[in-house]
């Protein structure tokens, strides 16, 4: 794979590292930094994080190796490195849901509410009985809006945002615009909120993969990523586009 005609556009929870017990306890294994440091190199700038997380939180866990992130699954996208977060002009859930919502993890032990800007989600991993009740509740609010809010299945968790954006749109804004225009997008994640983005990376002329169909642990993917991009290997100047 030439590394520069290509532009790698990745997923973090489940793809770039295990999935943990809370959102907090994720580890970044110690090679992953040094790994995404060489792939942005190698590929003039060409790395970016598509994820659901905030673009704060991905910045905490990786701080300036991507060169693009697009967080809340394509709501917030940061084009470059110290650029403003440009948020998609959505609406936020109402504050009785989250008042609501709050409520409702705490009748139900292991279960836990992570709060986002423009939506939240509600964890069961802790608490895998209650992911109907949740399921019911996540309907009650956004069912009768029509198509204002989306309920996003994620892995042992409801998320609930506002429709009209999806990965599949950051992949393909992102793709607009240097050092990422005129690659080819390699696009790598787990879950259904992925699926969009694996979409418009094949529609962009790219290809997606996905764990674990394609690499069975984000260990397998990380160390495939590693094999891109050895260590030594003559980098392409920053910013220059193929
Ligand atoms: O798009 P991603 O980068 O894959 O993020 C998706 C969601 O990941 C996080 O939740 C998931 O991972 C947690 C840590 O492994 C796990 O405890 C939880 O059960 C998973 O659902 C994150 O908390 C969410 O905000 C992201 O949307």
């Amino acid at each position: 794979m030439p590394l520069d005609q290509v532009a790698f556009l990745l997923d973090f929870d489940g793809t770039l590292v295990d999935i943990a017990p809370t959102p907090e306890s994720v580890i970044v294994a110690p090679e992953l930094k040094d790994v995404l440091r060489r792939l942005r190199d190698a590929t003039g700038n060409a790395l970016a994080i598509i994820s659901g997380r905030s673009v704060d939180q991905i910045d905490a866990f990786l701080g300036d190796i991507p060169f693009a992130v697009a967080g809340e699954h394509g709501i917030a996208i940061r084009h470059r490195p110290g650029g403003p977060i440009q948020r998609a002009a959505l609406p936020s859930v109402p504050s009785e849901w989250v008042r609501e919502a709050q409520e409702l993890v705490a009748s139900f032990p292991g279960t836990r509410l992570e709060r986002k800007i423009g939506g939240f989600v509600l964890h069961y991993r802790g608490a895998p009985e209650a992911q109907a009740e949740l399921r019911r509740a996540a309907e009650a609010w956004v069912k009768p809006e029509g198509d204002k809010f989306h309920i996003q299945a994620a892995k042992m968790a409801w998320e609930i945002r506002p429709a009209g954006v999806d990965k599949g749109y950051a992949v393909s804004l992102l793709m607009e615009d240097a050092p990422f225009a005129g690659r080819k997008p390699v696009f790598v994640g787990d879950d259904v909120t992925d699926e969009d983005a694996i979409k418009a990376a094949i529609r962009l002329g790219g290809t997606g993969f996905r764990i674990p169909i394609d690499f069975p642990t984000p260990a397998v993917l990380r160390a495939w990523l590693s094999s891109l991009v050895p260590v030594g290997e003559k980098t392409i100047a920053a910013g220059t586009e193929a």
